[in-house]
């Protein structure tokens, strides 16, 4: 996925780069036993950032926040001898969303093994006990381009606005069970609408070969904003929602209308090359781009535009490059379903 400045916390979008889950609760490995694995759960993992994702499911962030689901609903563990298999396409600590999708793919994995039922609403509420950015959860769950906002939170939930998963799911060290029932989510948390997207944008991911974690993204934020800052973003953003669903797009518009003040000037101390990519990629130096920026808390560039993709990505790695930053990079599209399951009958 992922979000547009200037909609800081506020629009996501969800790219087509699917993290996938698959659940089988069939015995495939005979030496696992109850006693060696108390949460009846085993994991394998492919894809990128193999060496640092943790297995054990007491930790695992796909697992562990299925586990809140479970247990929110009176199931301890996982049913008898289930196994996950994770393949992960998204690079992690890019700000493309990667720990988004796992709570997303996390809060449906805990209603499937649990036989929950519950609608994709409800697991909005469970993810954003987890992970408290709307832009994310809601355009992972649910597809598309996405405006979001939070219920107003009483003093309490206040005070806990980033919910750390331990408070979520109660844990000691060695993951045996506390018995403690966690905070089961209030209803209706938070609320999305999708907007429409414009048949001819693409999206263009620069993914820098550093990683920057989003907990220390937002460290560098400041507290409070001048109201000539707030003004100055909320006056783009309202026109950014409807720009970016024109056919055919205004390049001038969208750039203008993607243009910050919340979030990037302060991430840029973080992600060296970044003011002056922002400023000096616009549509008049490459014809094709039609809007920039920082894709969630970075250090992902996202341009988005309708030709010359590969141009403009060369232009932006090569600055990159001056610092001394190797980066892949992709061409993304809108991914309209959302989280979906399929399920495959025993053979
Ligand atoms: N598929 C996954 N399985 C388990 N943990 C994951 C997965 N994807 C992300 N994570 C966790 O989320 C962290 C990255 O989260 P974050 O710093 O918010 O960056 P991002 O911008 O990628 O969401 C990873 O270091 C890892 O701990
Ligand atoms: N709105 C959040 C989004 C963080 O997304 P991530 O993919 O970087 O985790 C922010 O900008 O902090």
């Amino acid at each position: 996925m992922h979000i547009i400045s200037p909609g800081f916390d506020v629009i996501g979008l969800a790219l087509s780069m699917y993290l996938e889950i698959s659940v089988t609760t069939k015995p495939t490995d005979t030496t696992t036993t109850s006693s060696s694995n108390p949460l009846n759960c085993t994991i394998t993992y492919s894809g990128v950032g193999s060496d640092s994702i943790d297995l054990n499911p007491a930790n695992n962030l796909i697992t562990r926040t299925a586990l809140y689901v479970l247990r929110c609903h009176s199931q301890r563990t996982f049913p008898p001898s289930t196994h996950v298999h994770i393949n992960n396409p998204i690079p992690l600590g890019r700000g493309l969303g990667s720990s988004g999708a796992a709570v997303v793919g996390g809060v449906m994995l805990g209603n499937i093994c649990g036989n929950l039922s519950l609608p994709k609403s409800r697991l909005l509420d469970f993810a954003l006990m987890v992970e408290r950015h709307p832009d994310n959860v809601a355009a992972a769950l649910y597809g598309g381009f996405v405006g979001t906002y939070l219920n107003e939170l009483n003093p309490e939930d206040m005070a806990r606005k980033e919910v750390p998963l331990a408070e979520v799911l109660p844990q000691p060290a060695g993951g045996e069970d506390t018995g403690l029932m966690p905070p089961v989510p209030p209803n209706d948390i938070g609320h999305f609408r999708r907007f429409d997207w414009s048949g001819e944008l693409k999206a263009v991911a620069i993914i820098p070969d550093f990683e920057v974690s989003t907990a220390k993204a937002r460290e560098v934020l400041p507290q409070s904003y001048s109201r000539k800052d707030m003004i100055f973003n909320l006056q783009r953003l309202a026109l950014l929602t409807t720009v970016l669903s024109d056919s055919p797009p205004d390049p001038d518009l969208i750039y203008s209308a993607m243009q910050d003040k919340i979030h990037q000037p302060y991430r840029a101390g973080l992600i060296p090359g970044l003011t002056e990519i922002l400023q000096s990629v616009t549509p008049k130096s490459h014809a094709g781009l039609c809007g920039i920026c920082l894709s969630g808390a970075g250090p992902t560039i996202l341009a988005l535009a309708t030709a010359n993709f590969e141009k403009i990505a060369e232009t932006i790695i090569a600055r990159f490059k001056q610092e001394g930053i190797a980066c892949d990079w992709r061409i993304l599209e809108p991914a309209e379903d959302g989280t979906t399951v399929t399920e495959v009958p025993d053979s």
